[in-house]
Formats: C-alpha cells, sequence, structure tokens
C-alpha cells in the first residue's frame, strides 16, 4: 500500500502532462501510470524491505561499509546487502557488528520488517541511551555489546515474549536492572556485565534461563536463590552482592537467629570432616605415588584408580563386579591389548585440557603411544547406554577418523583411549609459532586435510544418521595428523552421551547461528563447522568466538569477517599469508572460499548440505592452474553454488 501510493505520487509529480494538463490527461499516460502502479504494487515485499532498510541506513553514521551493497535497485535477501540475513526471502537478521557505526538506531522504522527476528550492532561506536528495541515485540535475539550505549534502561521489557538472548554488556549503563527482564518467558541467555548498574539484582526464576552474568556493576545485596547455582565468576566485581554462588554470606538484618547459628554448627562440623576426608585422600595419594616410584600427571587419574584397587586387594570379598571396575574395555579385535594399570605405570604428558577435561600421552612398554581423555560430562543415560554408544563407535572404521581403542567407565568419570598421532592436531600445526626452519602448511597440503576432513564427515553422517548431529564438535583441534599429514577426525559422535547442559556449553555446533536464533542443532550444524574449519585453513584466523565458548569475545565469526570485505579484496586481504607461496591456485582457493561460505549460511535453507558440500569440495583440484589463471582473474571465478 506505501509503495503503490509512492508510486502513484511519484506519477503524478514527475510527470509534466498531468500538471499541465489538469483534468485532460492524455489517455497514454493514465495508462502508463496504471500499469507502474501495478507493477510495483506486485513486487512490494522486496521493494518494500529495501526501502526499510535504507531508511534505517539513513539515520546511521559512518556506513562505508554498508554503501557498496545496501543498494536502492537490488533486493537485499538475494544480492547479499553486507550484514542482511535473510529466510524466504524476507529480512530475518541484522547483523552489523563491527563496522564502526554510530548514528540513530531507528527502531520505528525497522518495526516495518515483519520477519526481523534478531538483531546484532556489537561492537561498533554507538553513544546514545538504550534505542527502544521493546517496540519491536518478535525479536528473539538483541546483540548490542562493546558499544557505548548509556543511561537507565526503561522497565518496558514486559512485551519480549519471544526474547530468548540479550546481550547489553560492556556498554555505559547504568541504573536498576529492569525487573521485567525477570518476567520474559523465553529467556535463555542475558549479558549485563561490565556496565554500572546499580541496585538489587531481580528475581529472576526463569528455569530454562542457562546463563547470566552481571559481573562487573556496582549491584548491591543478595542474589536471588533461583541463580545461586550459576557461576562465582557471573557475580564478580560487584562490592555489595552477597550469596550462593558467592563466598560472601548475606548479613543477617536482626541478631544471629539461633537457625542460623545451628547453621553455622553443622557447616563447621561438615568442613572438619571434610578436612579429615581430605588429608586421608592426600596420604592415600602419596602411598600410590612412592608405590609406582614417580611422579607424573597422569596419577591424577592413577591416583583414584589405585585407592579403588588398594581397596579391592584389601577386601577379600571383592566381587567381580568391583574387579571389573579397573578394567578397560577394548571395542576392538584387531589390535594387541594392555591393561589400564599398563597405561597407569606408563610415562605420561599432558597434551592439554580441553572442554572436558584434560588429555594425556601414555608410552606403552612395547612403545606405543596412546592417548587417554577424561571426560567429566558424560552422565547421559546409564552404563548400559554408554557400553552400548561405545560399541557402535567402536565399529566405526575410515582413513580420515580416528577409531576408539578401549574406554574406562565409571559413573563420575569416563576415560577414552586411541591412538596418539605423532603429527598432532592441524590446530597446532595452523597456529603455533614456526621457528625459522619450520615451513607453514602450503596450499596443496591445506587442500589435501580439507579433502580428507570432509571426507571423514561424510563417512560420519552415512554410518551415524539416527544421532541428531553425528559429529558436533569439529574443531582444529580435534583433527590430528598422522605420519603423512593425512587428516583423522576424534572426539566425534559423542552428544548421545554428554549431558545436555555441558553439550550446550562446549561443543563447538552449538555455537552456530541456529543455536544462537532457536535453541537447536541440526545435522547442518556440522556443515556450518565444517565451512568454519575450512575458512580457518584459508585465513589462518582463528574462530575465536565459538572457541572461546563465547566468552571474553564478541569476535564475529569467521563468514562474517569474510562477509565483510569487499569481494574484489578478498584474495589480497581474506588467504594466509603462509600460503603466498603458490604462484597459481588462486582460483581454485577462491572456489573454495565461497564452498565454505555456502556451508556457514545462517538461513538453514540455503546452507550446503553435507553431502553436496563434500562433492563440491572433491571438485577442487590441487592442480597448479596456469591454464586458469591464463583465462581469469582469481575474481572473476564463479562458482555453481
Ligand atoms: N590422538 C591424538 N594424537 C595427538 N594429539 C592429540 C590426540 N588427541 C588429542 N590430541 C591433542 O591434545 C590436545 C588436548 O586435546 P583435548 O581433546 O583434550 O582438548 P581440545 O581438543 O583442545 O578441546 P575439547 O575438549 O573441546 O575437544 C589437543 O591439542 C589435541 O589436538
Amino acid at each position: 500500500m506505501l509503495l503503490r501510493a509512492h508510486s502513484s505520487h511519484a506519477c503524478a509529480r514527475s510527470n509534466p502532462f498531468m500538471t499541465m494538463a489538469g483534468n485532460n490527461l492524455p489517455a497514454l499516460v493514465i495508462f502508463f501510470c496504471v500499469i507502474f502502479t501495478a507493477q510495483t504494487a506486485s513486487s512490494a515485499s522486496p521493494a518494500l524491505e529495501s526501502d526499510i532498510l535504507l531508511k534505517f541506513k539513513s539515520s546511521l553514521i559512518n556506513t562505508t561499509a554498508l554503501d557498496s551493497s545496501w543498494n536502492a535497485k537490488t533486493n537485499p535477501c538475494t544480492t547479499n546487502w553486507n550484514g542482511v540475513r535473510c529466510i524466504d526471502g524476507n529480512v530475518h537478521g541484522l547483523q552489523l557488528e563491527g563496522l564502526g557505526l554510530t548514528g540513530t538506531i531507528d527502531v520505528d522504522t525497522l518495526a516495518g520488517l515483519k520477519s526481523l527476528r534478531y538483531i546484532s550492532l556489537i561492537n561498533n561506536n554507538f553513544h546514545s541511551a538504550i534505542p527502544n528495541i521493546w517496540k519491536l515485540g518478535a525479536l528473539k535475539a538483541v546483540y548490542l555489546s562493546r558499544n557505548q550505549f548509556y543511561g537507565e534502561i526503561p522497565d518496558e521489557f514486559a512485551n519480549m515474549a519471544s526474547l530468548k538472548f540479550l546481550h547489553l554488556s560492556r556498554n555505559e549503563f547504568t541504573g536498576k536492572i529492569p525487573s521485567s527482564l525477570a518476567r520474559l518467558p523465553r529467556l535463555l541467555e542475558l549479558k549485563l556485565d561490565e556496565n554500572q548498574f546499580e541496585g538489587n539484582i531481580p528475581d529472576f526464576q526463569q528455569k530454562d534461563l542457562r546463563k547470566i552474568t552481571v559481573a562487573n556493576n556496582q549491584l548491591v545485596g543478595p542474589i536471588p536463590a533461583g541463580l545461586s547455582k550459576a557461576s562465582p565468576a557471573d557475580f564478580e566485581g560487584n562490592k555489595g552482592l552477597c550469596g550462593a554462588p558467592l563466598k560472601e554470606a548475606c548479613p543477617s538484618a536482626n541478631k544471629m537467629s539461633t537457625t542460623l547459628l545451628i547453621f553455622i554448627i553443622v557447616i563447621a562440623i561438615a568442613a572438619t570432616l571434610l578436612v579429615l576426608f581430605v588429608v586421608i585422600i592426600v596420604i592415600g595419594r602419596r602411598r600410590t605415588t612412592e608405590r609406582l616410584g614417580r611422579p607424573s600427571s597422569i596419577k591424577v587419574v592413577a591416583s583414584e584408580d589405585d585407592q579403588m584397587e588398594t581397596r579391592s586387594q584389601d577386601q577379600s570379598t571383592s566381587s567381580k563386579k568391583s574387579d571389573n571396575a579397573n578394567k578397560l574395555t577394548f571395542l576392538r579385535d584387531d589390535r594387541e591389548r594392555f591393561e589400564l594399570q599398563d597405561l597407569l605405570r606408563a610415562s605420561a604428558e599432558v597434551l592439554g585440557s580441553g572442554s572436558f577435561g584434560s588429555s594425556y600421552k601414555a608410552v606403552l612398554a612395547s612403545g606405543e603411544a596412546m592417548v587417554v581423555k577424561r571426560f567429566r560430562h558424560m552422565n547421559k543415560g546409564g552404563r548400559e547406554d554408554f557400553q552400548e554408544h561405545m560399541r557402535r563407535l567402536g565399529r566405526l572404521r575410515h582413513p580420515n577418523v580416528l577409531p576408539l581403542v578401549a574406554y574406562y567407565y565409571r559413573k563420575e568419570e569416563k576415560l577414552l583411549v586411541s591412538q596418539f598421532m605423532e603429527n598432532g592436531s592441524l590446530a597446532s600445526l595452523l597456529h603455533s609459532n614456526k621457528t625459522q626452519n619450520q615451513q607453514g602448511l602450503d596450499w596443496p597440503t591445506r587442500l589435501k586435510i580439507i579433502k580428507g576432513v570432509s571426507s571423514g564427515m561424510a563417512y560420519l553422517h552415512k554410518e551415524l544418521p539416527s544421532l541428531s548431529i553425528p559429529h558436533a564438535h569439529l574443531k582444529s583441534s580435534n583433527v590430528v595428523l598422522n605420519e603423512s599429514r593425512e587428516p583423522l577426525l576424534t572426539d566425534y559422535g559423542l552428544v548421545p552421551v554428554i549431558n545436555n547442559e555441558s553439550a550446550a556449553q562446549l561443543m563447538v555446533a552449538y555455537k552456530s547461528p541456529e543455536y544462537a536464533a532457536e535453541g537447536r542443532v541440526t545435522k547442518s550444524s556440522d556443515v556450518w563447522c565444517l565451512g568454519t574449519l575450512i575458512l580457518e585453513m584459508l585465513t589462518g584466523k582463528l574462530p575465536v568466538n565459538y572457541l572461546m565458548q563465547g566468552k571474553g569475545s564478541d569476535d564475529p565469526d569467521l563468514a562474517s569477517w569474510v562477509n565483510s570485505i569487499p569481494k574484489e579484496e578478498w584474495t589480497k586481504v581474506v588467504f594466509d599469508i603462509e600460503m603466498e607461496g603458490t604462484k597459481n591456485g588462486k582460483g581454485e582457493m577462491m572456489k573454495l572460499l565461497k564452498i565454505a561460505l555456502s556451508c556457514c549460511e545462517e538461513d538453514l535453507e540455503k546452507r550446503l548440505d553435507l553431502f553436496d558440500a563434500v562433492e563440491k569440495i572433491e571438485e577442487v583440484k590441487e592442480r597448479d592452474d596456469d591454464e586458469l589463471n591464463s583465462k581469469t582473474t582469481s575474481d572473476e571465478v564463479s562458482v555453481p553454488l
């Protein structure tokens, strides 16, 4: 309607016949105007969205990053307007991060985008009061962190019934935390840290609220009981806060009541018992260490297990069950077996502490090196479900999938054992500082690794079709390289045994845009991880945001970073300088870059399917393509995606 009115108006204004001829309009002009009006009305939706976006942009300042793609003559959803995300041809999200934007955020204009569900303006230079985003009642996610928004936030969120994610970290907000936030029915994540909020924390009771951080503000008073199980770090830096999960108890208003006194006595007794218990454990550990004759990091595992063993030796009535308790369960018949004790006796070295626990390298007496990874968050389902799933993983055989050799089950902790790969992880090869003699990874090697990884992924998706997401944790530290630098996937297929909450917090597929927007991962989330891994290999940049589990960094993901650079500059800016030695092949790199971007499409319907992605990756050649370069510059290569 709006557009139709505009068009008629424009027709009337711009046509000299109409003003000059008054009521005697020539029939041709009327005909032309009717046709023009009807045509523009029939294509109302996309044109209207471009008008709205351009109006929104007109109140922003410093929009150079948008100027080249935000073009009135094009459709924002079919011509990739920078930062505009679409679903079904309608604008679904605005992701304008790290672009140096400032000026006014015209929320009233955005209200015209009926499909808009999320807006991210992270890391810009906005310096104003908070925009009245509560007028956009259908938003699911609002990210305004790392700007200079200031002042009090009005208590106006009551109508945002769909809001799941609100990030306002690192601004200059003052005043109270709006209590209407505590009543939002679908809120999952609220980040208010590093502002100057004062007063009490409202009584958040939403049972689905899985993350709230108010660290480094000026809040006071007791932390509401509903948040007592959150991490203490999320409340630190507020001098006046007290109560769990912080250590500072809240002072009582009256005299200390008898109940409190009894409570303190009970705590004191419990603490004494705890100290005694710790002393016994320490003595036990010393005995174990003395018995084995050397200190080693894997003893952390060993000490508990050895105690179990000592206990079972002491108890002459030990049952068969407790005999089995110290046994490794092997998943393969095609290799020599060893005992848990062999691993414990072996010389051990800590490889690293990952998100789930530590990994150790243990060299057996035979000289073979194994990796033992401890998992602490593997309690989903019972022992039988766990064993069944391990057997399933143990049956997998593929040159790019590191076989699971054995496992050890205890309720509190599990150990997974696999073979150690001498060439280490792809992450360390890509990102560790190189000595003068060490060469970086050249283009053919990178392409070989990407092909191997995608082939392993296709195999997992084929063999584990019933898993909601067959890998779920694909990242460069979970790709290890054998002696010929063939890649092997690790830490795959674990979603059925990892606790839901830990999976959501720790696994990289849960950092995908669909999880942020809709709280779900799918098989396509693996494709997003594959795309991100390829971008990491092509750019040499770490995907910091998800590797840090969203902590301490609001950096854009790699795909958004690449998309924020004008296409003409991709060959100069995007590719890792370590591949500079590659004389030709830029066209092939460009093909792979485009495939990776299609794997990282936010719109699940547009994102490549895993098998299609793998097929396209297979088609990229390792050739040194003189022929290709003589015909076309790398920027002109068009990929049929
Ligand atoms: N089989 C292996 N051979 C050689 N290095 C390995 C092997 N398995 C793991 N590593 C390396 O050991 C280090 C620690 O691995 P670990 O899996 O504990 O943590 P991570 O991969 O960094 O994180 P996450 O726990 O999220 O998977 C990593 O650098 C990893 O690449």
